[in-house]
């Protein structure tokens, strides 16, 4: 049976919402909903493809699309593979042109709906908010410090998650950190990863485990007890260790020059595209960059960015 190799649009607007629409009752997976787009046909690019059906079936112009994952998944009755990209800009107001109905639905509304099989990757790949936010040094043990920091975090419109990143805290004040910011920032939505031991992350009560380059290195199976382990990367190696472990995400740095770490030498944007290109997994961009890179990064196949600096109001300024 050949492969049917299908353009998928993931249409985010600028709260980072996904346009879904249903498929008719007597087209294949009929009745589930998807992401719109269809057939690619011959001569044509992706992209020329995603546009085309993006036309006929919702009648908007794609203006700007970047790359996101490739799905291969095998129907009983079809195999299929999925070239998803995403749409983060359009000329035109989604309309369902063949009587579909459309909806748009923030991540965590993607999972109470009922998709066909082999979307599934896409939606726990969109449960990764585009944006890590690390936190600055702070002064070993200034809890009072880092809680009026937290409090000051304004948290992008699309979508956030906090890694809590203090190196030089001892292992019971980053546990009451950890707890802190896990009280502080959950019920606005930002999910908190330590970058610590399993076992202080644990006892702090964390879901979410950030290992550096050398914990990464170190480490013979995925950490257990997590719902999502990540780790930080500088080269090839590391990223597809990053991936045997089964990991859910990589940082690779430094893309570009940074304060926090002078003595790297930046990446740059080519080398990054190439390099996570070897690997089957979500990469954050990671060094120099604030929040107004996401498009660049985007662009060049990152999951989204990470950062420091660009993400936090200055010292000082009001709450
Ligand atoms: N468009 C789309 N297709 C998906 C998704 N997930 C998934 O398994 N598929 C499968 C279902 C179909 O077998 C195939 C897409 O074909 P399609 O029926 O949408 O193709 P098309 O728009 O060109 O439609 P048509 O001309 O055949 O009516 O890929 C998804 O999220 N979006
Ligand atoms: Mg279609």
């Amino acid at each position: 049976m050949a492969r049917l190799h299908v353009a998928v649009g993931v249409i985010l607007d600028d709260r980072q919402r996904v346009l879904v629409a249903r498929r008719a009752a007597h087209r294949h997976q009929g009745g589930r909903w998807e992401f719109p787009g269809g057939k690619v046909e011959p001569g044509e690019t992706v992209v020329q493809a995603l546009c085309r059906e993006l036309e006929e079936e919702l009648a908007i112009s794609p203006t700007r699309t970047s790359p996101m994952m490739r799905i291969e998944h095998d129907y009983p009755d079809r195999r299929v593979s999925l070239d998803v990209h995403r749409v983060s800009a359009w000329r035109g107001e989604p309309r369902g042109l063949e009587g579909q109905p459309l909806a748009w639905l923030r991540a965590t509304e993607l999972a109470r709906r009922p998709f066909p099989q082999a979307n599934l990757p896409i939606i726990r790949r969109l449960a990764l908010p585009p944006f890590l936010i690390i936190t600055e040094p702070l002064a070993p043990g200034d809890l009072a410090g880092l809680a009026r920091r937290l409090q000051s975090l304004a948290v992008p419109a699309r979508g956030a998650w906090l890694q809590l990143r203090l190196p030089d805290w001892d292992d019971r004040a980053y546990g009451r950190a950890l707890a802190l910011a896990i009280r502080t920032l959950g019920p606005r939505g930002v999910d908190v990863t330590a970058n610590r031991s399993p076992a202080v992350a644990r006892r702090a009560g964390g879901h979410a485990l950030h290992l550096n380059a050398r914990a990464l290195m170190a480490c013979e199976a995925r950490p257990e007890g997590f719902v999502r382990v990540g780790a930080s990367c500088h080269s090839p190696e590391e990223l597809a260790r990053a991936e045997a472990l089964g990991l859910d995400y990589a940082l690779l740095s430094p893309v570009a020059a940074t304060a926090s770490h002078p003595r790297q030498v930046p990446l740059g944007w080519e080398r990054f595209r190439d390099w996570l290109g070897r690997v089957d997994l979500p990469v954050y961009a990671l060094g120099g960059l604030g929040p107004e890179a996401l498009e660049l990064a985007w662009a060049h196949g990152a999951h989204g960015v990470a950062g420091i600096r660009g993400f936090w109001p200055p010292r000082g300024s009001p709450p």
